[in-house]
């Protein structure tokens, strides 16, 4: 196959990983930065313009698109999809996963095992808000941080209710939720490549953190994951119409509850965690996926609704 890798850096590990992984099964990857492809919408045949020549054919897409480029990042990776180009995970799913309240309303809708969360808009309804979450201690989280940066754990009503008036003041969009304290600060990752859990781990907090994303000092280990844990984390990459998947659980007391789905999810920590290779078994699961004819090459498959 000739693969298309749309990543911004090609020293990044994940991208370095899934080249070395395609080559050494016998294909051919391209790095392809998202943000030099370049595309004219309105010909008659789509083609994507890179660095001046017009890209060549591709068998398939791995789209590893970071969180500041979703938008361009996005409208590229449907470019190749109106070019008939399988892509690993397709641009409604990548989009619908950057959004973690239209995600949290989607696995609830597939009545998958949530932390209480809410979220309003006024100041006047913060009292009533930080209720229907069963008040503190409760957690705060900017809907656009990544890396554990915007995530506030309020120990108190009043503590809670400063934190939101503030954030609402910075208009910044928020949502609240119940603090899952028998977690004691661990969650668990589940990697998810089509319909299997290939690896997880456990991600433990610092001492005196809550947080266990492995920027903020976190640590990795492998983890043995219950049954319902495992379909937890399938029925929630596939309830989000992703392929490849990092969903990450918190172990509550009423059974796993999802925390968020990751569309490009990191090779780096669950790789030397578990020791396993992840990268060649995402290029393992695409060869059985591209191979598949699809019917009207315009045409994605169906996607889930939301
Ligand atoms: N409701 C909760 N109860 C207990 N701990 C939580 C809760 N929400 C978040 N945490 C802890 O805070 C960490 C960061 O939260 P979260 O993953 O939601 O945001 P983020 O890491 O900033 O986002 P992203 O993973 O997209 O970068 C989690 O890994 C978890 O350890
Ligand atoms: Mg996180
Ligand atoms: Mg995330």
């Amino acid at each position: 196959m000739h693969i298309a890798l749309l990543s911004r850096n090609r020293n990044l590990y994940s991208t370095r990983r899934l080249i070395e992984a395609g080559e050494s099964r016998g294909h051919s990857v391209r790095v392809v930065d998202t943000l030099r492809c370049y595309m004219n919408i309105a010909s008659h045949r789509p083609s994507i313009h890179y660095k001046g020549q017009e890209l060549e054919h591709f068998d398939a897409v791995i789209p590893r698109i970071g969180a500041s480029v979703t938008f361009y990042g996005c409208a590229v990776l449907r470019q190749f999809e109106m070019m008939g180009t399988y892509v690993l995970n397709d641009s409604v799913a990548i989009t619908r996963s950057r959004d973690k309240l239209r995600s949290l309303q989607l696995l609830s809708r597939k009545g998958l095992g949530l932390p209480i969360t809410g979220f309003a808009h006024s100041p006047d309804d913060i009292p009533d808000l930080i209720t229907m979450v069963k008040g503190a201690p409760l957690v705060i989280k900017l809907l656009e941080g990544t890396q554990g940066i915007g995530v506030v754990l309020a120990e108190t009503n009043q503590a809670a209710e400063s934190v939101i008036q503030a954030f609402m003041g910075m208009k910044a969009n928020i949502m609240v939720q119940e603090y899952i304290k028998e977690a004691k600060g661990a969650d668990i990752r589940c990697l998810v490549v089509g319909d299997k859990v290939v690896a997880s781990m456990k991600r433990q907090a610092a001492e005196g953190e809550f947080r266990s994303n492995l920027h903020r000092g976190g640590s990795a280990s492998v983890i043995r994951i219950t049954p319902e844990e495992r379909s937890t984390a399938i029925r929630a990459a596939k309830a989000m119409g992703l392929r490849v998947a990092g969903v990450d659980l918190l172990r509550s007391n009423h059974g796993p509850v999802i925390m968020e789905v990751n569309s490009s999810p990191g090779l780096q920590g669950i790789e030397t965690a578990t020791g396993k290779d992840i990268a060649g078994l995402i290029i393992e699961h695409l060869e059985k996926q591209a191979s598949i004819p699809r019917k009207a090459p315009n045409k994605a498959p169906p996607k889930p609704k939301g």
